[in-house]
């Protein structure tokens, strides 16, 4: 049960003490209950291993939802309806995924089933991310669903086993850190954008041992969607997690996904859920102010996300080595500008970007335009369910008479490990979370950006200010 003292507390400390079942002292880390264990091929097979080798069962089947996405190909499906999978071992990774999890009674989204994709993308859309729960998963991105006012965070291998047999975690307590966000985002501002710059701000160590709150006014006024694009790369500032507390669009969000509750049920949750916020006075260890107003479209000139740069802003001079060999991998100089600068491929996909909203945002771009000859341009919906809405609003054939590739869902082009990747020396703009060496392919060049700066660089071939996509207007 909540302890209920008296001075203020933030969400995390409201959420921690829901959850502890043994404290945390000088010697020990506490013992966290888990209310959803979500699970995927990458990170599972030696944890399941390992159960197997202890004789033990899943403690929570019931708690635990898997899907596969990572190794999965995106590549059009063959006249059999068949995948053509990059190689035999991630074919053998997906196919021990599915039979662990039948061994063990967990649900699991396998190829071809109707919920399937993007761990992070599917389990906020079913409804089973809620506020108020602590959500754990081998995967660093689970900061995602704090956008929902939960305590949601990656863990590594060991600890999914310890998961799967206990439904518990050990765990010490993180600090917290306040990113407030006022005022109204510049035009051409998306979620992305916000988050990227609020990289550059904090750095990507500046978060290290912390677990982020996004509030303000500019933070309220963000859709479900934004809100995830932001949480989701928290990690790339080094946080632990980030979350967002709940209110009427997080309410509104979980009624309207299939496994949500509904009618009476919801009412008692939405009374439930308004708790899952900072009290008012609550403390935090560290707090940054960011004024939206001073935002404008982001992308990163280097080999990690703190490289964040306005759009029209100059390559900052290097002023160190690592500095020195991101340039030079990137094959960028500093002092110039990043708009002009030749681009490869556009990738418009991934657990940040991979969303419906995303979608349509570059489907209002591409509409009646072609991408650039020179430039390979991959649309990578999140998950089954986003690619149908998709296609029911005609995004697919918007896509296609681009130019562009519209493709099966998955992790795709933002980790190289599915068969999708850059060549040596390209250039990606891509609306994925890393961007270090070799994370798109061996050599692959990698500049984060926004679905809608992806869309117009793709069209007119060369890094491009999304701006002038308002300015240039429908094409004729
Ligand atoms: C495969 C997995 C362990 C990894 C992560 O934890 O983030 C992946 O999702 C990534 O984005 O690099
Ligand atoms: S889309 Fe990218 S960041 Fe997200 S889970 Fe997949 S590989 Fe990781």
């Amino acid at each position: 049960m909540p302890s209920h003292s008296a001075a203020p507390r933030t969400l995390y400390d409201k959420l921690w003490d829901a959850h502890v079942v043994v404290p945390e002292t000088v010697e020990a880390p506490a013992l966290l209950y888990v209310d959803l264990h979500l699970v995927h091929e990458v990170t599972s097979p030696q944890a399941f291993a390992e159960l197997e080798r202890r004789g033990l069962p899943v403690r929570r089947p019931d708690r635990t939802v898997g899907t596969t996405d990572h190794s999965t190909p995106t590549s059009p499906r063959g006249r059999d309806g068949s995948y053509r999978y990059a190689n035999e071992a991630t074919r053998r990774q997906v196919a021990l995924f599915s039979a662990n999890c039948q061994r063990h009674g967990i649900e699991a989204f396998g190829m071809g089933a109707p919920d399937r994709g993007i761990v992070h993308v599917v389990a906020p859309e079913i409804g089973l991310t809620r506020p108020g729960m602590t959500i754990v998963c081998g995967d660093s991105h689970t900061s995602t669903h704090g956008a929902f006012g939960a305590l949601a965070f990656g863990i590594g291998t060991s600890e999914v086993a310890q998961v799967l047999a206990t439904q518990c975690l050990l765990q010490r307590k993180a600090r917290t850190m306040a990113v407030t966000i006022d005022g109204p985002p510049g035009p051409g501002v998306t979620a992305k954008d916000i988050i990227l710059h609020v990289i550059g701000v904090v750095g990507t160590h500046g978060g290290v041992g912390h677990v982020i709150e996004y509030r303000g006014e500019t933070v309220r006024a963000l859709d479900m969607e934004q809100r995830m694009t932001l949480c989701n790369m928290s990690i790339e500032a080094g946080a632990r997690s980030g979350m967002i507390a709940a209110d009427a669009t997080t309410l509104a969000w979980i009624a309207n996904t299939p496994r949500g509750p509904k009618g009476r049920e919801l009412e008692a949750c939405a009374a439930e859920w308004a708790q899952w916020r900072s009290d008012e006075g609550a403390m935090f260890d560290v707090e940054v102010h960011i004024d939206a107003r001073d935002i404008r479209p982001t992308l990163t000139w280097g080999t990690h996300p703190g490289t964040a740069l306005a759009v029209d802003a100059s390559v900052p001079v290097a002023t160190s080595d690592e500095d020195q060999q991101a340039l030079a991998y990137m094959g960028l100089e500093s002092g110039r500008s990043l708009l002009g600068t030749p681009i490869d491929v556009a990738f418009v996909g991934s657990c940040t970007n991979g969303r419906l909203g995303d979608l349509r945002e570059v489907a209002r771009i591409l509409r009646g335009r072609r991408v650039a000859k020179h430039v390979r341009m991959l649309v990578v919906p999140g998950s089954e369910a986003v690619k149908r809405a998709a296609e029911i609003e005609g995004i697919d054939r918007v896509v296609r008479a681009a130019g562009a590739e519209w493709r099966e869902p998955g992790c795709s082009m933002c980790i190289a490990m599915n068969g999708d990747l850059a060549q040596p020396g390209q250039l990606v703009v891509s609306t994925s979370n890393r961007n270090f060496e070799g994370r798109q392919g061996p050599g692959a060049r990698t500049v984060l950006a926004s679905p809608s700066t992806a869309a117009w660089s793709a069209v007119c071939g060369v890094l491009s200010d999304p701006r002038q996509w308002a300015a240039a207007g429908d094409p004729a």
